[in-house]
């Protein structure tokens, strides 16, 4: 079929609705901006002790303003798109489809358990998508034994999960999050019942063997892949390992219905001590050429080890975008949102990113590119090693790989030779081809040089999470999340990818202000802590900062912030979320703007001057009991004593002081002073950082759990906190 039928296209775009309203909404704010500047121009005392205090507050509102400038460009236009699955099914008969070669990344069996990682790998296998076009490759950086049994045992598992999901339609197709969400007895009683236990026999076992941290004795006998490894072994120091674990065109490796099962490929890239692993962007890089070796499908899946497939149709959604004749001959990738299943109802740590994900994303993808999140990503193979569009042929042709009769052996050792350290030596690998290297956030820097060469991207937000991961639960942890992702955006903005310099001619220019909103999040940390800094440390000596509140002059301050907060407040609303979610992320933004940000904007900076390395310092997932109550309770875990403590301490110390002695102040003056009082904003500006940081005073003062902030964080806090006001008074005042 096909050909001779008219023309319909597989996917729809609608724009989203009131753009012309909130573009009027926006310049009125935009106006306020610009009276702001000039106040602080024009009102500079110049001369006076306070005017480098006046300086500091300029520069910190120029940020504000620009950076609020950049933001818009990710309002202008939000497209939704829609594809339509039974139309491709209708053009395209089963063989026709073509191979998807998806890449799981795991790196620490400590940090990222295998269980985890092999119920990714199950949910992949699980793809309501013909086997035999399916091939899991698994990169296991922590090159750990106990993966590999772990996969090895996922492997046997699979014959009778993947036939029970198509069996019975599941869509959630990680066994644990299944049984997590079906945990009564299913309709399908028998079944059922002897698939868990399966699931959980399995589970248990590689649990016993992970805790015990050393394979049973017999495991050697059971596949040769095990003596890949001897006690020289470590994660840092090993030679390649490349084990094909099912061969898919092999007509035994059947499920037990009797149809193919997918490829499965555990792979570990050579490392060695003298040669740079380049962290997540190698792992990939090293894995494109070695699926390019065994499967050489045209496109790629790359998912994190903690994000499982959720949706079972979801391949054959996404290849109506990439299949469309007309409209997907272009395009390079297509990302989906990050979502994770452990969000609490006022999601205390704005670990849901809702409108990073219902607008700034969608509104980036108006402009014709998407971020490259790293992970629920699907990408056409050629993009991905590097092609410019121009070169490509502009088809999405599938060559089916010819027949490839060599062992699985040797298709094992042809591939290692890919994945040595040596291998890319004098290559265009990590530069040219390939995820880019030498930035923590390989993944946006990569999408950027994707769109540079011609490329457009997707973002797509189905009503069904099609990833689910899981959220970090402390606020160590989501800091170092925070400070990975700022310090590698920032880099990427100061490095020869900055958008407007890379992109200049390339990308347009709501493509280049769109990456900015993120790659500035950094910066952004220096206008916030001049704010919660100066603000309350000039209340506290009794210097003016805002005019009063009846000065004519305050309504820009007062419309400005009102505004962009009700607005902000609202879109938090309209994606499904509540007052105190929103609240909470007003919260963490600050946490983050005061702290990870700011070490972020260091480490970039530090970075670029030569003087210090990339690193790429992977999240925790795994939460002990006591962490895991305190999560659920939406408590924020403080983790004890760090930098990190000692500077929310501090701020929230010098808010409080700021504030009582601003109050000192205004009850000593009679009411004709306290209406003209300037020193009202000031007030008001440390009495919500004191409200917003509630939280820190109970951690400091009232909680004694493991996650508050101890005794000796709050002396070192009172300590730089009146220090700090001290210097100030010594100063200019
Ligand atoms: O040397 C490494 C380090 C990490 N990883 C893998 O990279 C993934 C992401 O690491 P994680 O610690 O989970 O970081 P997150 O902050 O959760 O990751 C987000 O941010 C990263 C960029 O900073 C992206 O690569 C990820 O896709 C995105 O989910 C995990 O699967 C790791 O196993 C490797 O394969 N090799
Ligand atoms: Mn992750």
């Amino acid at each position: 079929m096909g050909e001779e039928e008219s023309y319909i296209s597989l996917f729809e775009t609608k724009e989203a609705r009131f753009r012309g309203l909130y573009k009027v909404f926006a310049s009125t704010i935009f106006v306020a901006i610009t009276f702001i500047w000039f106040y602080r121009v024009a009102n500079m005392p110049l001369g006076s002790g306070s005017c480098w205090v006046w300086i500091i507050l300029f520069f910190s509102e120029l940020g504000f303003g620009l950076y609020w400038i950049i933001t818009q460009s990710l309002r202008w236009t939000i497209p939704y798109q829609t594809p339509f699955k039974h139309s491709l099914s209708l053009r395209y008969d089963e063989e026709k489809l073509p191979g998807v070669d998806i890449f799981v990344c795991t790196a620490d069996p400590k940090l990222e358990p295998p269980m985890m990682a092999i119920n990714t790998v199950l949910s992949a296998m699980a793809y309501n998508y013909p086997s035999n076009k399916l091939s899991v490759y698994l990169s296991d950086d922590g090159a750990s034994n106990l993966t590999f049994f772990a996969l090895f045992k996922a492997s046997i598992f699979s014959r009778h999960w993947v036939p029970f999901c198509r069996t019975f339609n599941v869509e959630t197709t990680s066994p644990e999050a299944y049984f997590s969400i079906q945990n009564t007895v299913a309709q399908n009683r028998q079944e059922w019942l002897s698939i868990k236990k399966l699931y959980e026999d399995m589970k248990n076992e590689i649990e016993a063997v992970v805790a015990k941290g050393k394979l049973p004795e017999n495991v050697g006998n059971q596949h040769m892949g095990f003596s890949e490894w001897n006690p020289e072994t470590t994660q840092q120091d090993h030679h390649p390992i490349v084990q094909m674990i099912i061969d898919g065109r092999d007509t035994n490796a059947v499920d037990e219905d009797g149809f193919r099962l997918p490829t499965v490929v555990y792979v570990a890239r050579e490392k060695r001590h003298n040669y740079p692993h380049h962290f997540k962007a190698g792992a990939i890089n090293a894995l494109i050429r070695v699926s390019s070796e065994i499967s050489n499908a045209p496109f790629i899946l790359n998912l994190d080890c903690d994000m499982y497939s959720n949706s079972a149709d979801t391949i054959r959604e996404i290849l109506c975008f990439f299949m469309d004749e007309k409209n997907g001959h272009d395009i390079a990738y297509v990302q989906f949102p990050q979502c994770y299943n452990n969000i609490t109802k006022n999601d205390h740590y704005a670990n849901a990113y809702y409108v990073i994900n219902k607008f700034e994303l969608a509104g980036l993808s108006g402009h014709g590119a998407s971020l490259y999140c790293g992970t629920g990503c699907l990408h056409r193979r050629e993009s991905l090693s590097g092609a410019y569009l121009r070169d490509c042929k502009a088809k999405w042709e599938m060559k089916p790989k010819p027949n490839d009769n060599r062992t699985v052996h040797e298709l094992n050792e042809a591939s290692k030779a890919l994945a040595t350290c040596t291998y890319e030596q004098g290559t265009q690998w990590g530069k040219e081809m390939g995820l880019v290297y030498g930035i923590p956030v390989e993944d946006i820097a990569t999408g950027l040089v994707i769109s540079c060469r011609g490329w457009k991207s997707i973002y797509y937000n189905p009503e069904r999470k099609a990833f689910v991961g899981v959220a970090p639960t402390t606020l160590d942890v989501v800091s170092v999340q925070h400070k990975r992702w700022s310090e590698g955006m920032f880099q990427v903005f100061l490095s020869k990818y900055c958008p407007f310099i890379y992109g200049h001619g390339k990308i347009n220019l709501g493509i280049q202000m769109g990456y900015c909103n993120f790659l500035l999040w950094a910066p952004m940390s220096l206008s916030t802590l001049c704010y919660v800094i100066v603000s309350p440390v000039c209340l506290l000596h009794g210097i003016p900062l805002f005019p009063q509140l009846s000065s004519i002059w305050f309504l820009p301050f007062a419309y400005a912030f009102v505004a962009n907060n009700g607005y902000s407040l609202c879109e938090y609303l309209s994606c499904g979320s509540t007052v105190k979610g929103w609240w909470n992320m007003v919260r963490m933004r600050l946490f983050h703007r005061t702290t990870s940000y700011l070490f972020g904007f260091i480490g970039a900076v530090t970075k670029q001057l030569g003087l210090s390395q990339t690193n790429f310092a992977i999240t925790d997932k795994v939460a002990t009991v006591d962490v895991q109550k305190r999560y659920e309770q939406e408590v924020i875990d403080f983790g004890g004593s760090s930098v990190m403590s000692t500077i929310l301490s501090t701020v929230a110390f010098l808010n409080v002081f700021g504030l009582v002695g601003g109050i000192r102040r205004i009850i000593m003056m009679d009411i004709i002073e306290f209406r003209s009082s300037q020193l009202m904003v000031q007030i008001i500006l440390s009495s919500l950082i004191v409200v917003i940081n509630l939280p820190v005073h109970e951690a400091l003062f009232i909680r004694s759990d493991k996650g508050c902030i101890p005794s000796s964080v709050m002396l070192k806090s009172i300590v730089l906190a009146s220090f700090t006001c001290w210097i100030a008074s010594l100063g200019t005042f």
